[in-house]
């Protein structure tokens, strides 16, 4: 008989994502039919600043004094860059940037990806390398860029560079992010936040536009 400790965890209702959870997992090459991405005509001009999406993103928001107060800008393709310097308080071993944090970056300028293509879409999948560490007061120069989509699955990939935009890759992600509806934050997230998101007119703004321009 096994132990009580062994016992079977508690079956948590169906939710949302609950197909994946017996499903292979996704892989991070796209398959055969994918297609590139598409750049939307509305999208911001190539060196325009895409400003947060949520003034308490922990990755962009500039009201989050706790965050990584990431900036990103358009490039000319379906791509951003960003930079991002790590503070003391990013640091888990001493003097060196947490690995957890040096993720969060990259996968927060992967999320900016979403206003290039004018599509709401969150992290599925993050696959991170660790080439070098990375020592507080570095500014960490990301790249990021989808590579190609497939129904719903958008593939993209990003690299945070050191000692300057063209310096050694410190680290680099692979990922697949999910297309939603803005239901998916409605639907998920407390009420009290998406009310104070939704009364901010800058977010309302881009809420619409992504209504009208899936
Ligand atoms: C009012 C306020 C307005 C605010 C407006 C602004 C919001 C702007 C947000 C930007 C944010 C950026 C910030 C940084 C990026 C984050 O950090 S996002 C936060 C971290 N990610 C999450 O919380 C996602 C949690 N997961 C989920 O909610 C669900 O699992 C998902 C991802 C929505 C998928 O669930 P689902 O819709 O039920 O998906 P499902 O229909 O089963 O699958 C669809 C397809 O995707 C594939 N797939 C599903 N899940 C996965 C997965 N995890 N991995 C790989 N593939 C997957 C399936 O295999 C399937 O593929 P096909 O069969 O079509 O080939």
């Amino acid at each position: 008989m096994r132990p009580a400790w062994h016992a079977d965890p508690p079956v948590p209702p169906a939710a949302v994502g609950s197909g994946l959870v017996t499903a292979p997992k996704t892989s991070l090459v796209p398959p055969a039919e994918a297609v590139p991405p598409v750049r939307h005509p509305d999208a911001p001009a190539p060196g325009e600043p895409i400003g947060s999406h949520y003034d308490q993103c922990f990755g962009c928001g500039s009201g989050q004094p706790h965050g990584l107060q990431l900036a990103a800008r358009a490039g000319d393709g379906v791509n951003v860059t960003a930079e991002f310097t790590v503070r003391p308080e990013h640091q888990g071993a001493p003097g060196l940037a947490h690995g957890g944090v040096l993720a969060t970056a990259l996968d927060d300028t992967l999320g900016s990806l979403n206003w290039l293509m004018h599509v709401i879409s969150v992290t599925g999948r993050l696959e991170t390398d660790f080439l070098r560490p990375v020592p507080v007061d570095t500014v960490l120069h990301l790249d990021a860029e989808v590579t190609a989509v497939h129904g719903r699955k958008i593939y993209c990939t990003a690299t945070g560079r050191i000692g300057g935009p063209e310096g050694p890759v410190a680290v680099r992600a692979d990922a697949v992010f999910i297309e939603v509806k803005i239901e998916h934050f409605v639907n998920n997230g407390r009420p009290e936040e998406i009310q104070a998101a939704m009364s901010d007119p800058d977010q309302v703004r881009r809420a619409r536009a992504f209504e009208v321009n899936p």
